[in-house]
C-alpha cells in the first residue's frame, strides 16, 4: 500500500521531486511515483486520479513546471488532499509554475509550495503531518525530524569565524 504518490508532468521534473522521496523515506512512509501529464495523458491522469480512493492513495504530491495544470487537474478529479509543488522553470524561473498552481477556483483546493526544491521537501512535510494526524508513531518520527533539524541550526553556529 502506497500511502503517497509523487506524480510529476515529466521525467525533468525528477530532480527536484528527488528531494520530496528522499523525506518520505526517511520518514517511512510508502509511496508510489508516477509520470502523468494532464496535458499529454488526460486520460491516465482521469483515471488515475479518480482510482485514489480505492487505491488507498492518502495524499497526492504533484509536482510541474510552466503551464502547471498537473495539481489543480488531479484534485478536481479527487478529494484527496492534493500539494503542488512549483518546478522552477528556465524561461520564467518557476513564477508561471507557481501561479499556475496556487489561483485556483474556489471550490477545489491545492496547497501549494515554494517553487522549487524547497517547495519540494516541503510537501513531503506536509503530506507526513496529514498522515500523522492518524498515525502516532509517524508524529514521533516527525517530532524527531523537527529535532534533529533545530539541533543541526544550533551546531551550525560554531561554523561562524
Ligand atoms: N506542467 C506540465 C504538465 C501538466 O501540467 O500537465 N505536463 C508537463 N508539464 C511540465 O512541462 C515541463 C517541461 O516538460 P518537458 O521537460 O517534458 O518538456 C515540466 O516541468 C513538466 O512538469
Amino acid at each position: 500500500m502506497n500511502q503517497v504518490a509523487i506524480v510529476m508532468g515529466s521525467i525533468s521534473d525528477w530532480p527536484t521531486m528527488q528531494s520530496t522521496a528522499a523525506i518520505l523515506t526517511e520518514l517511512q512512509i510508502p509511496f508510489c511515483k508516477r509520470i502523468i501529464s494532464a496535458h499529454r495523458m488526460p486520460q491516465t491522469l482521469q483515471s488515475f486520479a479518480q482510482q485514489a480512493i480505492t487505491e488507498q492513495i492518502d495524499v497526492i504530491i504533484a509536482g510541474a513546471g510552466g503551464a502547471a495544470h498537473l495539481p489543480g487537474m488531479l484534485a478536481a478529479n479527487t478529494t484527496r488532499p492534493v500539494i503542488g509543488v512549483p518546478i522552477e522553470s528556465h524561461a520564467l524561473h518557476g513564477i508561471d509554475s507557481l501561479l499556475s498552481i496556487v489561483q485556483m477556483p474556489a471550490g477545489v483546493p491545492v496547497s501549494t509550495m515554494a517553487i522549487g526544491t524547497a517547495g519540494a521537501k516541503n510537501a513531503a512535510l506536509q503530506a507526513a503531518s496529514i498522515l500523522a494526524l492518524q498515525d502516532r508513531a509517524l508524529q514521533q518520527r516527525l517530532t524527531d525530524y523537527r529535532a534533529a533539524q533545530t539541533q543541526r541550526s544550533v551546531e551550525s553556529e560554531a561554523q561562524l569565524d
